[in-house]
């Protein structure tokens, strides 16, 4: 309709967007340690020092059951993979050093989606 509020943002690709994103965040070569939620019987510590897990195997659950209310709550997903990965990991390790080059990769192909 003609009166349309011009202020409000056109979210109608956000669904796209994220699928093109989460499949490429899946596809990086980097992503491995990410895939899947961390077995935290295996790995001491994680259960107390996490207390919010997530992976991109969750993401791709929430995404197929509508579980994001907009792209914005799918981007805190994506960087709470991330963030939960410096908390736990020295930034010299392998795993510290995936996370940040998929923090890196994933910022960049987002704002280039969506600039
Ligand atoms: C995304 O990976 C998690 O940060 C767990 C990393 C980890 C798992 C087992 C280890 O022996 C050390 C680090």
């Amino acid at each position: 309709c003609a009166k349309k509020v011009k202020l409000a943002k056109d979210d109608t690709n956000d669904l796209a967007t994220c699928r093109v994103l989460l499949a490429e965040l899946e596809g990086h070569q980097d992503a491995w340690p990410f895939l899947s939620p961390v077995n935290h019987k295996a790995v001491p510590g994680y259960r107390k020092v996490i207390k919010k897990p997530m992976d991109f195997s969750t993401i791709r659950e929430k995404l197929a059951n509508n579980r994001y209310l907009n792209l914005e709550t799918f981007i805190i997903d994506v960087n709470l993979v991330f963030d939960n990965c410096e908390k736990f990991n020295e930034d010299n390790s392998e795993i510290g050093r995936a996370g940040h080059n998929m923090r890196r990769f994933f910022d960049k192909r987002w704002t280039e989606l969506l600039r």
